[in-house]
C-alpha cells in the first residue's frame, strides 16, 4: 500500500481526523524524507506503513488539546528529520514552531521541507541545545518543548526545560523504560524547575511495545547555572 493509504488507516485507528490537505502535506514530507534519506542519514524507518505509524502518528501522540492553543510556541529539541515537530505543525498549523538540531545536514533538510511545504512560522536552528538555551532569544521563551529519541530523561530535562516559560510544558516522548526514566529524572526535574503533570501511556496501531508521553510542567524559573556546558549533561547527568 502507498503512504497515503497507510497514513489514513493508521490515523483513523488512532482516532485522528486528518484533512485532505494535511494528508497531502504528510505525503510530500514522506516523499522528501524518502528521497533525501538516500543521500544523508535521516532515518532507519522508510517503509510507508512504518513511517506512517512510527514517525507520523507517534509524533502526533503527544498532542493534547489543552496544551496547544492559538499561537502556542514550541521548540523541538534534537528534531533530527523533524520528529515530532513537523507532524505537529502539519496537524496544528497555527503552531509557532522552532526546530533545533546540532547536525547541519539535517537542519538543511528541514529547511527544505519547510520551504517545499510552504509552512509559515517555522524557524530552523543549527545549534546544540545547551548553547541555544543560554541565548536570551530562546531561554524561557516557549510554551512547549518536545524531545523524542534524543537522550535519557534526566539529560533531556536539562536540554529542554531551560527553553520553557513558567507555566509551560516539556513533553518527552519515551519508549519502554519510561517508568524507570521518570523515577531517575526526579532530581533533574526538580532542580530545573519542573514537575511531572502527567504520564500518558501510548498504544500505536499494530505495535505492541511499551511507550508513553511524559508531560513536565515548568513551575519555576531554571537556575542560571543550567544547562551546563555542551556535553556535560550527557557525561554527568543530574541524578
Ligand atoms: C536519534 S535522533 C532523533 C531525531 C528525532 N527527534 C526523532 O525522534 O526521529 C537524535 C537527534 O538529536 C540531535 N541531538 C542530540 N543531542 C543534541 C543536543 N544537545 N542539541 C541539539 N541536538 C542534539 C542529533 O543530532 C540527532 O539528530
Amino acid at each position: 500500500m502507498n503512504f497515503v493509504d497507510e497514513l489514513k488507516i493508521a490515523a483513523t485507528e488512532y482516532g485522528l481526523n486528518l484533512t485532505e490537505d494535511q494528508i497531502s502535506a504528510f505525503n510530500k514530507y514522506y516523499e522528501l524524507l524518502y528521497e533525501w534519506n538516500k543521500k544523508i542519514n535521516l532515518t532507519a524507518i522508510t517503509e510507508p506503513k512504518d513511517v506512517a505509524i512510527k514517525h507520523m502518528v507517534d509524533s502526533l501522540s503527544c498532542f493534547k488539546a489543552d496544551l496547544f492553543k492559538e499561537n502556542t510556541s514550541l521548540i523541538d529539541v534534537g528534531t533530527g528529520a523533524g520528529f515530532p515537530g513537523l507532524p505537529l505543525k502539519i496537524f496544528y498549523p497555527s503552531l509557532k514552531l522552532t526546530l533545533l538540531d546540532s547536525l547541519n545536514k539535517r537542519v538543511k533538510f528541514l529547511q527544505l521541507v519547510v520551504d517545499e511545504l510552504g509552512l509559515k512560522d517555522v524557524e530552523v536552528i543549527h545549534a546544540r541545545s545547551e548553547e541555544a538555551a543560554r541565548n536570551k532569544k530562546y531561554r524561557e521563551k516557549f510554551d512547549l518543548a518536545t524531545a523524542r529519541a534524543v537522550a535519557r530523561l534526566p539529560i533531556i530535562c536539562e536540554y529542554c526545560l531551560p527553553f520553557v516559560k513558567d507555566g509551560g510544558t516539556f513533553i518527552a516522548l519515551k519508549g519502554r523504560q519510561y517508568e524507570e526514566e521518570a523515577a531517575q529524572a526526579q532530581k533533574a526535574i526538580k532542580v530545573l524547575g519542573g514537575e511531572i503533570s502527567d504520564i500518558m501511556p501510548v498504544k500505536l496501531p499494530e505495535i505492541d511495545d511499551k511507550r508513553a508521553v511524559i508531560y513536565i510542567k515548568k513551575i519555576k524559573s531554571t537556575p542560571k547555572t543550567y544547562p551546563r556546558k555542551a556535553g556535560t549533561p550527557e557525561r554527568n547527568p543530574i541524578v
